[in-house]
């Protein structure tokens, strides 16, 4: 369960969200062994939330929105993947639609992006869905499977098999139109059938496949109850730790 903040929470006002995030999170009455908790905050608050995970020993893994195809060099207001390991990330968003939309992101500059978070060790959660237009035409499932292909190509499968791909159709997200559960399993199990023909069955079962576009904890259940549907990219709910510890606590129930 992986919540991403996009541009929102200050340094100070990411703080008080982990602590009560995690405060919540361990309420003695849920087991969230099998449930792994991300939080993919601004780049401006990825040292604070670090300290307090690592000095607190938080259960909650972070991440960063975003990456630069390059190492280092004179690429203003870009920041590397070697930074980004060196605060701690785990994962870092690849290839958002919002990246997509406003910063021209390409399919080739996906691809290099993913190229990057392995090089540095980072598990890149690779973003795909279609736009209102490509769903209305019928032609959603091709479309994903384009971007995959595109994204992985000529990733190893040593790479491939630690991917995290997320599902989010572009007209579900922020607007409050969820995608109906038999929306969301049809693109993700094309997505673990892709990924089966790319590389093997055994990796793409491995494979953590994700939705998001307005996932709350009212309607998590219905989604993750899905097959081919392991986690969520939570954004604007996640920014309200307890909607979010809700959404979490969800999966919890499946182990208790
Ligand atoms: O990365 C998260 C997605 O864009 C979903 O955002 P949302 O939950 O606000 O619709």
């Amino acid at each position: 369960m992986a919540g991403n903040w996009k541009m929102n929470l200050d340094h100070l006002q990411a703080a008080h969200l982990v602590q009560k995030l995690d405060w919540t999170l361990r309420d003695g009455r849920h087991d969230f062994g099998a449930v792994e908790v991300a939080v993919l905050p601004p780049f401006t608050d990825l040292r604070t939330v670090q300290t307090l995970i690592d000095g607190d020993k938080l259960k909650i893994r972070l991440g960063a929105q975003d990456l630069s195809v390059h190492d280092s060099g004179a690429y203003t207001g870009e920041v590397s993947g070697t930074f980004l390991a060196k605060l701690g990330c785990t994962y870092v968003v690849v290839g958002h639609s919002e990246r997509r939309q406003y910063h021209q992101e390409t399919d080739e500059v996906v691809r290099l992006k993913v190229q990057a978070a392995y090089k540095h060790g980072l598990t890149p959660i690779l973003c795909v869905g279609e736009a209102l237009e490509v769903r209305q035409a019928g032609e959603h499932v091709p479309h994903v499977v384009a971007q995959l292909d595109a994204a992985l190509d000529g990733l190893a499968a040593e790479q491939a098999t630690s991917v995290v791909v997320a599902y989010e159709p572009v007209w579900a997200i922020g607007t409050g139109e969820v995608a109906t559960p038999e929306d969301a399993q049809e693109v993700c199990s094309a997505i673990r059938a892709r990924l089966a023909t790319l590389y093997d069955e055994e990796l793409a079962a491995g494979v953590r496949v994700l939705y998001g576009g307005s996932v709350k904890a009212g309607n998590v259940a219905a989604i993750m109850n899905q097959e081919d549907v392991d986690g969520a990219l939570v954004g604007g709910a996640s920014t309200d730790p307890a909607e979010f510890a809700s959404i979490c606590r969800y999966r919890s129930h499946l182990t208790a």
